[in-house]
């Protein structure tokens, strides 16, 4: 794993920026997995200056979200569908049919998981996958315990995660208690990942993943067994890690 420490959140985001500008430069049909969470918010708004200013297009780019809550409609606020939309796609020149999220409003949930991981392997590898970390250390939502060669599956969310993600509903019982997600398996396809971290929050989580046994109880220490890793963190998430 490669770390690279960085003052803040804006630091963090430029950096994250110039990993996935340089990508989008050397292969203009470049497969991008995104997340979404407040962590690469600042990475999108410097990715659509980077559009407006004419110095990447997304007309070729293929993108694949991790996950999307189950039950939510694409026009309701807290579906990732709704973010997505809002804090990147509709700003850029991305064909619509090129950027993917699961359908959290399928009728058949299962055959919907494996569509997507169907569409996600017809397209390839994913080359850069963007990742945030959940404070119990899940990846897209492979919650603990989530076993290593998951794929796109249903999960039931943890209290914990519902309860970090009550900040963008009105109370907790809007949360949805299940979402789609990429399992690890699909993750760890992918060509490279770029694991992103900001604030105090996160310190514990992250040492754990960078210095902690690799297991299944922290779904992103399973990172430590893939070749292309880059972590950009802040001092902050960093500040329980020896670099
Ligand atoms: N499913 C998302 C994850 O993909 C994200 O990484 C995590 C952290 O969110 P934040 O970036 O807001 O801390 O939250 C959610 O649960």
């Amino acid at each position: 794993m490669h770390v690279i420490k960085v003052k803040d959140y804006e630091a963090m985001s430029e950096k994250a920026c110039d990993i996935l500008v340089k990508e989008m430069k050397s292969n203009e049909r470049a497969v991008l997995g995104l997340a979404t969470g407040s962590t690469p918010e600042g990475l999108y708004k410097r990715l659509i200056e980077k559009y407006k200013n004419h110095e990447v297009s997304f007309k070729q780019i293929k993108t694949f979200n991790l996950d999307e809550y189950v039950g939510l409609d694409k026009s309701d606020k807290n579906s990732y569908y709704y973010y997505m939309n809002d804090k990147l796609f509709k700003h850029i020149d991305i064909p619509p049919t090129h950027a993917a999220l699961p359908n959290g409003k399928a009728e058949n949930i299962a055959a919907e998981c494996e569509r997507y991981e169907k569409k996600i392997k017809n397209a390839g590898q994913i080359d850069i996958q963007v990742l945030g970390i959940g404070l119990n250390g899940h990846i897209g939502f492979n919650e603990p315990n989530t076993p290593f060669t998951s794929r796109t599956h249903v999960v039931k969310l943890d209290e914990s995660t519902r309860q970090a993600n009550a900040r963008f509903f009105h109370s907790i019982d809007d949360v949805p208690t299940e979402a789609i997600t990429m399992g690890i398996a699909t993750i760890m396809d992918s060509k490279k990942i770029l694991l992103l971290a900001s604030g105090e929050k996160k310190a514990e989580i992250l040492a754990q993943v960078i210095h902690g046994e690799i297991t299944e109880k922290v779904p992103a220490s399973v990172l430590q067994k893939h070749p292309n890793v880059t972590i950009i963190a802040d001092e902050a998430a960093l500040s329980k890690v020896k670099i």
